[in-house]
């Protein structure tokens, strides 16, 4: 199957799972670990502009490295890449870590919601921080910066596997990141992972409440088997 192919069965698998904001990052954690998948956590500290953010959604991947070259039309790839993202997607900008400039902004961000975007994860920077956080677009970096990357950086791919935090990540590939990080849920294992994700969130209501009303926590490990 192709990464195009593969990436329209995830968001269409995705869409018909709509409704799935109880789960977290740490649900889905455990449950990628249930499946002795336990390195899936992007290790790089990717933190929301806004606390309290949450963005869940199919990879589209981008990765930029090094340059000094300026060609004629020097977002022509970028352009190309923002202009062919769908609803349901999450952009998965890969720098290597790089902080010689940011590589995503307020426009990119527009660009984005008007395609139904649901997000922007980054090892590298952002700018124009206080507009996205305006637009109320969902968007995690490492870093913030000014500079623009043109003549800095240059798109080396596209919808390709890309690493991020030491975590490959598949165009096609799940993505969830809140406040406490960043987890990518394989897109062969997407169904069977959000399963588990939901049955955890269902009995982690059941231990809380059971937790609030003063049962002793060996009790509730012991019934549930969850912590
Ligand atoms: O050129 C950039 O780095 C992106 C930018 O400012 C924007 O999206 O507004
Ligand atoms: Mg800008």
């Amino acid at each position: 199957m192709s990464s195009a192919e593969i990436a329209a069965g995830t968001r269409e698998a995705f869409r018909s799972r709509a409704g799935d904001e109880r789960l977290t990052s740490p649900m889905i954690s455990d449950a990628l670990d249930a499946i002795g998948l336990r390195a899936q956590v992007v290790a790089a500290d990717l933190l929301p502009l806004l606390p309290g953010t949450r963005a869940f959604g199919v990879a589209a991947t981008v990765q930029f490295a090094p340059t000094c070259e300026d060609p004629d039309d020097p977002y022509a790839d970028a352009i190309s890449f923002i202009d062919s993202l769908q609803a349901g997607e999450l952009v998965v900008v890969a720098t290597d870590n790089s902080h010689r400039s940011a590589f995503w902004g307020e426009l990119f961000s527009a660009a984005a919601l008007g395609h139904g975007v649901t997000g922007v994860i980054t090892d590298g920077c952002l700018r124009d921080t206080p507009k996205i956080a305006g637009l109320n677009f969902p968007a995690f970096s490492r870093a913030r910066q000014p500079a623009d990357f043109r003549a800095r950086m240059r798109v080396t791919g596209s919808r390709l596997p890309v690493v991020l935090g030491g975590v490959t990540i598949r165009p096609g590939d799940l993505v969830l990141a809140d406040d406490d990080g960043v987890v990518v849920i394989p897109y062969d294992v997407a169904h069977d992972v959000l399963d588990r994700a939901r049955a955890r969130a269902r009995a982690e209501t059941t231990v809380l409440a059971e937790l609030l009303a003063g049962e002793t926590l060996r009790g509730v490990w012991d019934r549930h088997g969850i912590l």
